[in-house]
């Protein structure tokens, strides 16, 4: 399975990363939702480079002209709440795309102890598409493959994209070990090296729903 590592090619990607990480900065929530945003949509289109285009005619008002467009039936996934900035990202991008949303959330049972679980689901089919499924935090991997599981009730994709900004060391090898080899690429801002005993990923950013729409009660 290749995993894209934005943080190994210098980019603008970076400058987005240290504001979203930033104790000092992040605390803007609108533009701690737009450097969501803005990596989300530099996101799509390093993505889009492996999709196939398909020859069209078009009318210009001088004369004909041959175009490509995109070949294959999109599907953007996310999951709330945290995965709605980085989502609309890459729909400014992938325009013509379809959509579709999960609800996962962690109910602790003790203080490091928790289960994550899916309510909510609404997607369109998924048989022979492309699925991108973006979230920005993959910390244990758990709502990733949770919300997939639930997914897959919509139709089998022909491949898949996972996107996130930060993900952990542990939930690449688990998304490693739990998707499907063969037809799977994960595309991330960095990969830090740790999750705390509240399966925060460390350094991190803190939490990305809270930070993107304030605290819940
Ligand atoms: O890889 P995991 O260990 O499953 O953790 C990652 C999940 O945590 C965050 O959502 P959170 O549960 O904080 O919900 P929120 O977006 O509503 O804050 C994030 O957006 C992921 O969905
Ligand atoms: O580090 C983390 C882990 C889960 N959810 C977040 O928002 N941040
Ligand atoms: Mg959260």
């Amino acid at each position: 399975m290749d995993v894209i590592n934005f943080d190994e090619h210098r980019s603008i990607i970076s400058q987005y990363m240290m504001e979203l990480r930033n104790v000092d900065i992040q605390h803007d929530m609108l533009r701690f939702r737009r450097n969501l945003e803005r990596i989300g949509e530099l996101m799509a289109y390093e993505i889009s480079r492996t999709f196939d285009y398909k020859k069209i005619e078009i009318t210009t008002p001088l004369a004909s002209a041959e175009c490509e467009v995109v070949a294959d039936g999109i599907v953007l996934g996310t999951i709330f709440r945290a995965g709605i900035p980085f989502h609309l990202g890459f729909l400014n991008t992938l325009d013509k795309s379809e959509n579709a949303f999960v609800s996962a959330y962690r109910k602790y049972k003790e203080k490091e102890n928790f289960d994550v679980f899916i309510e909510y689901i609404a997607s369109p089919r998924l048989d022979g598409k492309i699925l991108i499924l973006v979230d920005p935090m993959l910390a244990t991997g758990a709502s990733m493959e949770l919300s997939y599981r639930a997914l897959l009730t919509k139709g089998t994709p022909a491949k898949i994209h996972i996107a996130s900004v930060i993900a952990s060391q542990t939930a690449i090898d688990y998304i490693k070990a739990t998707f499907p080899d063969n037809k799977t690429t994960i595309w991330v801002g960095a990969i830090d090296p740790e999750i705390n005993s509240h399966s925060y990923i460390v350094p991190g950013l803190g939490d990305a729903g809270d930070l993107a729409y304030g605290i819940k009660d």
